[in-house]
């Protein structure tokens, strides 16, 4: 077999930080924040942090925080539904010997990290942290091992990592399936012994788009809704596991299999996402005689560097493939989560085909933790940030009661629903929850050895292989295909995998002067889009990837189109900052001492939203506190403080919702930072309403 391991750990250096060695100058949020609940270790940071007077220059300073207040998400049987956790590598050799700085502090036993972008710039970030000398294994068991148990109670579990190129997805995630699988199997031999409890992996990557089986073959998959609006993956190929060493197989194979290539910052960078799928079936009499069922799933997926997503600057026509669908996917995942979160009614899980697959990972019971991955690097600084942002964005938008996710948990019944076995034809109208006995999760009973004790015997052989999804050509059900060399391989992406016409991109290829035609095009093609989606329903387009493949027909349209209204928007955003700032020159220049601080605020306000607001438009979220000092401002200490949300959405639009009079803590930045503020906002934007259909 065709193995390509990667390598963990071996240039790595364990350089002291010089940031960590300096005195920390961060700020003070600590009396705003509320506590975390988190690991024993952890402690709240403690001691006034606020900036000196001194670093501030006079005048009016723009201040963006992000804002991170709410660290305690949902929670639920004591598991909280979405986890968020910042994991920090080391630096590495590499950067070592460009003398690269590491700029990422974690103050110990703290929940806070600071990010040291110059020595006056820090930006301060609040999430349960993982220091670069936290091991996988403990990784394993703080954030993962808990929800393990629950799977067996009909619990759809996901975790993810999330982060830049060589930020450690990749290390982070790969030896967790294998831990929790071994957990499961010690269950199934343990806890719920006799109870006819079986496992199944199935290992596939999400690449341009499309899906390909990392366990035959690199196949190509396609995925599709049943009358129920179950999506299922036809012809994804799942393996019945009884011991650990098939499943480390698998993963190795799955893993080599994979679609890499390299980046500057990693020698094999991840260029799709890479979902690994740990099912728990059982018959409906827990005996063998009867199909297994469906009863809980854990997923561990590994998502292609973030960065990608916000490279529009590579000419590369694939990288360009590539950067898209990620992009779409992250945007469509945020966009997933925060509609589950507020009352939405449409939950757009097709954005892309990540959060498709991932559909009934999010509703009825399901947990999730999100593994945000950062490069402590200096050379990192801004995906760094990015990643954190990222996190603060889905941190806060999943904070709310996640009553959709309930509510959706009628639509899903507990059959599978990512996978469907080959015999079982659609719609089947007898759901698993009918005839599924209810098997109490035994949490407090999940105390086994940590230690694998045991290897079980002939592991190769020990994998039953079921083709899941209706049947699309020929299955061969040997086992010994599973020893094929793979098709695709590591580079092997093939040719078929994007196929679309090159001049059409050239041609379509936007000209800066005519920026009025775009943004005009892009309104009325967006209403039309809009007035299309409100009139179709989740269930008039039954088969997904008909639509899909259709979409991909126009794939250098849509990239253009995604081009064009990226410009547009930063274009509207330039304009915008320009006028904010403009008005808060003007301000500060009328600031005169004695002026009460409210009406300072209110007219400043008064300002953003009557300038702001009329140029853009809408949702989505990012906090920015403005703070400004002024001599008279004595009540406040030397700074005044509010904030205001900014409202971004597809179609690239915003919206300034000033909060007048809340004072929060705050940081320093300078001015221009709403610049790599609007930037980064810029690099989330969605390829576009593309999905045509979604
Ligand atoms: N916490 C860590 N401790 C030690 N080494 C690490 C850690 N995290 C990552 N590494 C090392 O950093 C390198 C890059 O990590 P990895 O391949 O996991 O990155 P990645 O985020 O998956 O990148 P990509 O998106 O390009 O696939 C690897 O050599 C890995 O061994």
């Amino acid at each position: 077999m065709h193995h390509h391991h990667r390598q963990y750990s071996d240039h790595f250096t364990d350089s002291p930080s010089k940031w960590l060695q300096s005195p920390c100058l961060s700020h003070s949020q600590s009396s705003t924040v509320p506590p975390i609940a988190s690991r024993s270790s952890s402690m709240r940071r403690n001691g006034d942090d606020r900036v000196s007077p001194s670093e501030l220059s006079p005048g009016l300073k723009i201040c963006f925080v992000f804002r991170s207040p709410y660290i305690s998400l949902l929670s639920f049987n004591n598991y909280q539904i979405f986890r968020i956790q910042v994991r920090k590598r080391p630096l590495n050799k590499k950067e070592f010997a460009k003398k690269e700085e590491d700029i990422i502090a974690i103050e110990p036993h703290s929940n806070a990290l600071t990010v040291h972008e110059t020595k006056l710039q820090r930006h301060n970030f609040f999430y349960a942290v993982l220091n670069e000398d936290v091991s996988n294994d403990e990784v394993y068991f703080e954030k993962v091992e808990p929800i393990v148990p629950l799977i067996f109670n009909r619990t759809k579990a996901t975790c993810f990592a999330y982060g830049q190129t060589g930020s450690g997805k990749t290390y982070t995630m790969q030896p967790l399936p294998l831990k929790a699988s071994q957990d499961i199997l010690r269950l199934t031999l343990d806890t719920y012994r006799n109870q006819g409890f079986q496992l199944f992996v199935s290992f596939f990557e999400i690449y341009g788009g499309k899906l390909f089986d990392l366990l035959n073959d690199r196949k190509k998959l396609c995925m599709r809704e049943d009358g129920k609006q179950q999506v299922c993956i036809v012809g994804l190929q799942e393996y019945r596991v009884s011991n650990v060493e098939t499943v480390r197989e698998f993963i190795e194979k799955g893993n080599s299999t994979r679609s890499t290539g390299t980046t500057g910052a990693n020698e094999e960078s991840s260029r799709s996402h890479a979902i690994l799928q740990l099912c728990v079936k059982r018959s409906a009499d827990g005996t063998e005689t009867k199909p297994a069922r469906l009863v809980g799933k854990l997923s561990f997926i590994d998502l292609a560097g973030s960065e990608r997503g916000a490279d529009t600057t590579d000419n590369d026509k694939q990288t360009r493939m590539e950067g898209a669908e990620i992009n779409k996917s992250l945007l469509a995942l945020k966009e997933c989560i925060r509609a589950l979160d507020s009352d939405q009614g449409h939950i757009p899980f097709r954005g892309s085909k990540l959060t498709e697959v991932l559909r009934d990972s999010f509703v009825g019971d399901s947990r999730t933790v999100m593994i945000s991955c950062i490069s402590p690097s200096s050379g990192s600084c801004e995906h760094t940030l990015n990643t954190l942002r990222y996190a603060d964005r889905v941190k806060s938008l999943s904070k709310g009661g996640g009553s959709k996710r309930h509510q959706l948990t009628s639509l899903s019944n507990l059959r599978d629903s990512t996978t469907m076995p080959l015999s079982s034809s659609l719609p089947n109208d007898t759901t698993f929850e009918d005839d599924m006995t209810y098997v109490p999760t035994e949490q407090s009973s999940f105390g086994w050895s940590k230690q694998i004790t045991e290897r079980e015997p002939s592991a190769k052989m020990n994998a039953d292989r079921i083709p899941s999804g209706r049947a699309e050509g020929n299955f061969s059900t040997s086992v010994s295909n599973y020893y094929k060399a793979p098709i695709g391989g590591r580079n092997g992406i093939g040719k078929d995998d994007f196929d679309y016409p090159e001049q059409t991109y050239e041609q379509a290829k936007p000209s800066r002067g005519n920026s009025k035609k775009v943004e005009t095009y892009q309104q009325s093609a967006l209403e039309e889009k809009r007035k299309i989606g409100s009139q179709m329903k989740w269930t008039d387009i039954p088969d997904i990837e008909a639509m899909n493949s259709h979409s991909e027909d126009d794939l250098n349209a849509v990239l253009q189109e995604e081009e064009d209204l990226v410009t547009a928007h930063r274009r509207q955003v330039e304009h915008t900052i320009d006028i904010v700032r403009e008005e808060m020159n003007l301000l500060v220049q009328a600031d005169q001492p004695g002026n009460p601080i409210d009406d300072y605020i209110c007219k400043l306000n008064a300002i953003l939203s009557q300038k702001a607001a009329g140029i853009l438009q809408l949702q989505a979220h990012c906090s920015i506190y403005y703070t400004f000092k002024a001599a008279n401002f004595h009540d406040l200490g030397p700074f005044g403080c509010c904030f205001m949300d900014i409202f971004i959405t597809f179609p690239f639009s915003c919206h300034l919702q000033p909060k007048v009079g809340q004072m929060a803590h705050f940081s320093l930045l300078a001015l221009q930072d709403i610049n790599i503020l609007m930037n980064s906002i810029g690099s989330y934007l969605p390829p576009s309403p593309t999905a045509k259909g979604s």
